[in-house]
């Protein structure tokens, strides 16, 4: 495995009409990865995938998948990867492995024997001859992995791969996932609003809101980082907002009346009253409320829905 770079993705940006949807995005994942890419609904996860995938053009910035650069070695680069991008889609009338008949025809070099391995390494070998129609959504979601494997990828990318599962669907996907990166040392990058599930399964994560990567690192690390909530109380809480929005730390800002809630990636209180004071905004009061990006993300998935 050692540490190759696998994935490299710098100032990715995506912009649809007047909204930044994906903000100047940095990635890095080396071999043998498995990294959550974390962040709530809406927050801009699968435009991201669709970039690194090939489906939907960047703004600007760049991906390089194996060191290839996706835009000008696209065929070097994407042969790279397997991927389903939301959910995988199926012929419900015809059997698994027609299915992935069907897949093959579009990929080079993939031979009947190939289709037979990876619905056997998917658990579905027995079931290989009946209609995708009659398969749990578990197994469909298997399927796909199966499908993914066909051109034999070192990197899968897989977009909320267990929603809508049930238990036993969800392990099936985790068990399949793990045996990969172990038995065949693929990588993963799998998105996912669900913090405890990304803990399960990765070893990596990164942190997405708004388009923009809050944080990155180890799984137990990135976990422990800190966050805070700082409430400010000011006569000037317009001058004040645009102020704290030019702070890097800040990830948000919400407002009532004269009060600002903001929430800071680390500990950065003291910086943000001197920003305002030095700028000759007069505050009341400034009181910080630490947390862990555990509480933190546990509290904005309950909290709010989207961005
Ligand atoms: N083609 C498009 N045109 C306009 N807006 C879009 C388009 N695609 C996505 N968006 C918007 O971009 C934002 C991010 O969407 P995206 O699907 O990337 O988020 P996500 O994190 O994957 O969320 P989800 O888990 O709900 O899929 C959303 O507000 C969405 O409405």
């Amino acid at each position: 495995m050692g540490n190759k770079i696998l994935l490299e993705v710098r100032g990715l940006t995506k912009i649809f009409g007047s909204r930044t949807v994906v903000d100047r995005l940095d990635l890095r994942m080396e071999e043998g990865d498995i990294y959550g890419f974390l962040g709530t609904n809406g927050s801009g996860k699968t435009t991201t995938i669709r970039m690194i995938t090939g489906l939907v053009h960047p703004d600007a910035g760049e991906v390089r998948i194996g060191g290839f650069d996706l835009k000008s070695q696209f065929k070097a680069a994407i042969s790279l990867v397997g991927a389903i991008v939301e959910n995988p889609a199926f012929y419900p009338y015809l059997s698994a492995y027609d299915n992935l008949k069907l897949t093959a025809n579009l990929l080079p070099g993939v031979t009947r024997k190939r289709i037979d391995e990876v619905l056997d390494i998917a658990g579905l070998a027995d079931r290989a001859k009946d209609k995708v129609g009659t398969f749990s959504l578990g197994m469909k979601q298997r399927l796909g992995i199966a499908g993914a494997l066909l051109n034999r990828p070192k990197l899968i990318i897989l977009d909320e791969p267990t929603n809508g599962l049930d238990p036993q669907g969800m392990r099936g996907i985790k068990e399949l996932i793990a045996q990969l990166a172990a038995e065949q040392g693929i990588s993963f990058l799998i998105s996912s609003h669900l913090l405890h599930e990304v803990e399960q399964i990765c070893t990596k994560a990164g942190v997405i809101r708004k388009g923009k990567l809050i944080a990155e690192g180890e799984i137990r690390q990135l976990l422990a980082t800190g966050v805070e909530t700082v409430e400010i109380v000011t006569s000037e809480p317009d001058k004040a907002e645009q102020l704290l929005r030019t702070a890097t730390e800040v990830i948000s800002i919400s407002r009532s009346q004269d009060q600002l809630t903001v929430q800071t990636y680390g500990d950065c209180s003291f910086k943000l009253n001197q920003l305002l004071v030095t700028s000759g905004v007069q505050i009341r009061t400034i009181s910080r409320r630490p947390q862990t990006l555990e509480q933190f993300f546990l509290g904005i998935t309950e909290g709010d829905g989207g961005p």
